[in-house]
């Protein structure tokens, strides 16, 4: 592991509260719904979404550039859009860090949601998102973000720039549970 850490000028960011948005980002990241073939329950559903919804914008994440070195602090904007594909909440891919014995903070700025984190042999563990609230991922566990409301999710994350992101088994297992709308009632299974 590289130690260097390059010395940059300070800066500053302006966040807009009432868009939710990143007003000047380096990089702007739109995943549409055809980046999540394979994440869903219901492969049918998703198919369906892309194409009567003309490949429907999923969620998006706003960044500013830092050096990806030990000791830089990466952080961004993340909005997911409210839906369901079959019965699945909308939700991110999810992701370890390839680093793995790096942590991670979400604050939620809007929206009401779950933050599913797992590791890798098994445990699962939930928090809940709404405005205010502050999650903190640990080192080692896997993180995943659903939206279970009406408007979008958005939260601010802050995590080592030298972390990575490792989606390792997610994308074959998946996590041990998923996040349901039944009955018109949210449902973790
Ligand atoms: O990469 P995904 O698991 O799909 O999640 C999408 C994004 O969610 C959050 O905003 C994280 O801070 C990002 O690092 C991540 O890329
Ligand atoms: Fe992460």
């Amino acid at each position: 592991m590289s130690t260097e850490t390059t010395l940059i000028e300070p800066f500053s960011v302006s966040i807009d509260f009432a868009e939710s948005v990143m007003v000047d980002p380096d990089n702007h990241n739109i995943r549409r719904a055809s980046t999540m073939s394979g994440y869903y329950a219901d492969d049918e559903a998703l198919e369906q979404l892309i194409d009567e919804g003309d490949d429907p914008l999923h969620y998006e994440t706003y960044e500013k550039h830092v050096p990806e070195q030990y000791g830089h602090l990466l952080f961004c904007i993340s909005k997911i859009q409210p839906g369901v594909v079959g019965e699945e909440f909308f939700m991110t891919k999810g992701h370890y860090h390839t680093i793995a014995h790096t942590g991670e903070v979400y604050l939620c700025l809007q929206g009401e949601g779950l933050m599913l984190m797992k590791t890798s042999v098994g445990e699962f563990r939930y928090e809940r998102m709404r405005r205010g609230q502050l999650v903190y991922v640990p080192p080692y566990w896997a993180h995943r973000s659903v939206n279970t409301g009406r408007e979008p999710l958005t939260m601010f994350c802050v995590w080592p720039a030298d972390a990575g992101h490792n989606y390792g088994d997610i994308a074959t297992e998946g996590f041990p549970r998923r996040v349901l709308l039944r009955d018109g009632r949210e449902v973790i299974q």
